[in-house]
């Protein structure tokens, strides 16, 4: 996926901002990471503390030149063209010192301004999309705000109604592997809750978000989609749970009448195999750990979270905070799923300027 900065034509450096995610996490060094190694192609905004990363970069390489900028400066004068010899940070301050790998509730709603300002900034033509480093869902409960994922941040404060969570990733193998996709019907929820969130009209929805962004902001001209069932053996005939009969099978009949190509609903177990997904464009799984273990064992640290259906970009890395690495000090975190994120992000912002130039 980060081939596409190599070939990308189009104007001067894409902005896109870089949420740096839970601050004791490796959010600030790969944020950092991915910054510096794309700047002759992509202007990252990091949003963040900036004492605490300008202190990171150092560590990191002295190389490395920090300009910041404050919130209201950007809001008065828009964010300044800077030459890729320094990363540009808006200054989104934590509320308490921060010890890499010791969570702080204190620091949860300084991460929650962060996804904040990235949304005002998109909204406000600062920023072509937006990239988010991972953060820690628990901490931002524990500061007193119920969240369970962004998500579901990101659809509430748009105001959309249905979002997809979609994970991309290029295969280790076989060797011509399709980039593999898996989307979710239901994102982040209990378990016991999976079957009775799941509606024909629901599913039908989300059948129409793949298809459209898979068109519009993935340039594939009819996208298929292989639905994998509820149950074992999607539903053995209804002797192992009804849903797939009754709920999964008509949406996917309803949206083939709208002429979008998915079909299934396939058993989950044996969907995952080269000789269907070589013919697909995306898995859509009933919920987050039937499709997501295999998207992470196929594609781990090279992956791309990508949420569907919002009036903006937003792409994530494929893992989260890895307390245990940040514990450990600077130099253990990955940063390859930052670095194909935010690759990605550009990708998408091109394919939906390409898509409105030739309308
Ligand atoms: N995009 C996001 O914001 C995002 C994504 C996933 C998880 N999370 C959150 O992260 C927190 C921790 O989740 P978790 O412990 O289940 O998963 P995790 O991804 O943080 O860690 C799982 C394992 O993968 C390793 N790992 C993770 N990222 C790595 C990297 N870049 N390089 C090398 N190794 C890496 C860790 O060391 C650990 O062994 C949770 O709060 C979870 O909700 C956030
Ligand atoms: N479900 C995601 C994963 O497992 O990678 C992760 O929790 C991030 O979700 P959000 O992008 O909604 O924060």
């Amino acid at each position: 996926m980060s081939a596409h900065l190599q070939t990308r034509r189009r104007g001067a450096r894409p902005v896109i901002a870089v949420t740096t995610g839970e601050p004791a996490g490796i959010g600030p060094e790969i944020a950092i990471r991915a910054a510096w190694a794309l700047r002759d192609q992509v202007h990252c905004v990091l949003l963040g503390d900036a004492a605490f990363l300008a202190m990171t970069a150092a560590d990191i390489d002295p190389a490395i030149r920090i300009s910041s900028l404050s919130m209201m400066a950007v809001r008065n004068a828009g964010v300044p063209h800077f030459g890729p010899d320094r990363i540009t940070v808006i200054d989104i301050p934590v509320s308490a010192h921060v010890r890499p790998g010791v969570l702080d509730k204190e620091n949860g709603r300084a991460v929650l301004a962060t996804l904040d300002a990235a949304i005002e900034g998109v909204q406000a033509g600062w920023f072509e999309a937006v990239a988010t480093a991972p953060l820690q869902k628990s901490t931002i409960n524990d500061a007193g705000v119920p969240f369970s994922g962004h998500t579901e941040y990101f659809a509430d404060k748009t105001g959309t109604r249905q979002v997809v969570m979609m994970l991309a990733g290029q295969p280790f193998a076989p060797a011509d592997a399709p980039p593999l996709r898996v989307a979710l019907a239901t994102t982040h929820l209990p378990l016991k809750d999976v079957a009775g969130a799941l509606t024909q009209a629901g599913l039908g929805d989300i059948l129409d978000i793949i298809d459209h962004d898979l068109k519009t902001k993935f340039g594939i001209a009819q996208p298929r989609i292989l639905v994998a069932g509820l149950n074992p053996h999607a539903g053995e005939n209804g002797y192992l749970g009804r849903e797939d009969i009754d709920v999964v099978q008509p949406a996917i009949a309803a949206a083939q009448a709208r002429g979008i190509a998915a079909t299934g609903p396939y058993p989950a177990d044996t969907l995952f195999q080269h000789k269907y997904l070589k013919d697909a464009d995306c898995v859509l799984a009933m919920y987050h750990d039937q499709g997501l273990p295999v998207l992470k064992y196929a594609t781990f640290g090279r992956g791309v979270n990508i949420t569907l259906g919002l009036p903006l970009i937003r792409t994530s890395v494929d893992h989260g905070t890895a307390l245990d690495l940040a514990a450990r000090g600077l130099g253990h975190a990955n940063s390859d799923s930052m670095i194909e994120a935010i690759a990605t992000a550009v990708a998408m912002a091109d394919a939906v300027h390409a898509a409105r130039t030739n309308q």
